[in-house]
């Protein structure tokens, strides 16, 4: 069947070589830079003091006030990843995590001193370049290490590090809003800088992966790939990285050769993952669930802890596709985790409906709240081991070297776009759409699934720089690439 019967055209051929110690730690340093990202993520929580005196559950909390400020931070990393993508191609991924991290210091230094809103957003402006260099080196770094039966399992260490990131933010607000005085906001502003340093320092030491050094004409590619792989038999992969990189160099402009028909498969990917990540509503339940659970009843103190239940259930549940992401693939992983999204927001919605119907005036018993709140770890849950780490996947190992970097910041800054534009509307959607929010965003988990069962080929185990066979295999991507192109890559693989 169409996408679904499809066949891995390089039989999962891997290259010689093992996981070692030294590509474990690399990855994990390198993706210590989710944390960045996710603690900025758990420190926005939006909080029940802003609500406004309304009686309607639905309405009460419709302030715009209260998401431009925390909007600003992904307009800052969407216009950084495009600047992001030319150091990370020219000078090396490493350098970009560096940069990264140095920014998204001074930010936090700033936030955290600040005297005056102009220094606030000075501060936030600077953790988005950051977070926005970040997201846009990280993924590729990992994908680029990672022999290829290992990728999503290394690579999803991302977005682990963002789950972590987001739940330590989420107990530190918690914490510090009891601090008196009112300097807790400070506290939780400058605590950004711890993860900042990890993956400062961390970047200082971290190697560049040997797909970058060849593509920079670096003497040490060869022997970085015997470190990382632990053999000498490294030849074929070495030579497979050499074609690519001969390929890369023909290209000058990334910019204006992504939109050449042969890249449309992967463009397309590009834009649609991550706009389908964002509607799936993940972020209404980041930002929100303090809301979101006081709106169905609970009082203040139970719908944080609310929410730190499913920011635990984020993190246990990204476990889960670091295990099954090389096993079941990315195909099961994303229509499996739409299903169970859909399944429960549908619940979820109905059984809101029931309860405050269309008008918002109504009461939730202690049952129905716990049934809704576990029905959201459930899709928390779903989301975790699917659209979350995929998200940053899949489009990391989609592209060839020429376009990676180029493509890489068009997946961040879409994703960072749409982030931004649910922030600012959640609050008005909810007031207006009512229970029917969750069936608005059920409607996209429908649109997505589908558009993954019949138009993303399956990309385990396929190394990453022999991807471009899995597209020409695809029933209707396949015509998007011609013969010369495909037969450019696999040089050393017929011949090896
Ligand atoms: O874990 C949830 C988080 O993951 C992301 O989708 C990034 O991959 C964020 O937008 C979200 O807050």
């Amino acid at each position: 069947m169409a996408g679904g019967g499809f066949v891995n055209p390089v039989g999962g051929g891997d290259y010689p070589g093992k996981l070692t110690w030294f590509v474990m730690l690399t990855c994990i340093v390198a993706a210590t830079g989710g944390l960045i990202f996710g603690y900025d993520i758990g420190i926005s929580v939006f909080r029940k003091e802003k609500a406004d005196k309304s009686t309607n559950q639905y309405c009460k909390f419709d302030s715009q006030l209260l998401t431009s400020f925390t909007s600003s931070l992904y307009l800052a990393a969407l216009v950084a990843s495009f600047f992001a993508s030319t150091i990370t191609r020219v000078f090396g991924r490493k350098w970009s995590m560096l940069f990264g991290g140095v920014t998204f210091l001074a930010g936090a230094a700033i936030n955290g001193t600040a005297k005056d809103v102009a220094m606030l957003i000075i501060g936030r402006i600077l953790l988005g370049v950051g977070v926005g260099f970040a997201n846009q080196s990280v993924p590729l770094y990992l994908s680029e290490m990672a022999p290829a039966r290992y990728r999503g399992m290394l690579n999803i260490g991302f977005q682990l590090m963002i789950t972590i990131g987001i739940f330590v933010a989420n107990l530190i607000n918690y914490g510090t809003a009891k601090i008196k005085g009112g300097w807790g906001w400070r506290v939780s502003l400058a605590g950004a800088a711890v993860p900042a340093a990890i993956i400062t320092l961390g970047s200082l030491f971290l190697p560049d992966t040997p797909n970058s050094l060849i593509d920079r004409g670096k003497e040490e590619a060869r022997e970085m790939l015997r470190r990382i792989r632990g053999t000498n038999d490294i030849d074929r992969e070495y030579q497979d990285l050499v074609v690519a990189s001969n390929q890369s160099r023909s290209v000058q402009h990334p910019w204006a050769n992504i939109i050449q028909r042969k890249y449309r498969p992967q463009l397309t990917m590009a834009i649609l993952i991550p706009f389908f990540q964002q509607l799936t509503g993940i972020n209404v339940i980041m930002f929100y669930a303090p809301i979101l659970f006081n709106t169905i009843g609970f009082l203040d103190n139970a719908s944080l802890i609310a929410a730190v239940i499913t920011g635990a259930v984020n993190i246990f549940a990204t476990l889960v596709s670091v295990y099954y992401a090389d096993r079941a693939g990315r195909r099961k992983l994303f229509l499996a985790g739409g299903t169970q999204m859909l399944i429960c927001q549908i619940l979820v919605g109905t059984l809101i409906w029931k309860e405050f119907g269309t008008t918002g005036h109504g009461h939730v018993s202690k049952g129905m709240a716990i049934i809704i709140v576990a029905l959201i770890c459930v899709y928390v849950s779903g989301f975790a081991w699917s659209w979350g780490p995929l998200g940053w996947l899949v489009p990391s190992e989609i592209f060839p070297l020429e376009i990676r970097s180029a493509g890489q910041a068009i997946n961040v800054s879409v994703n960072m776009f749409f982030t931004f534009v649910i922030a600012q509307v959640f609050l008005s959607l909810l007031c207006h759409f009512k229970f029917g929010l969750f069936y608005f965003f059920g409607g996209w988990v429908i649109v997505m699934t589908i558009f993954i069962y019949f138009f993303l080929p399956e990309t385990k185990n396929v190394p990453i720089e022999e991807m471009v066979h899995v597209w020409k295999a695809h029933w209707f991507w396949g015509k998007y690439i011609n013969d010369a192109t495909s037969a450019a890559t696999s040089s050393s693989r017929s011949n090896p």
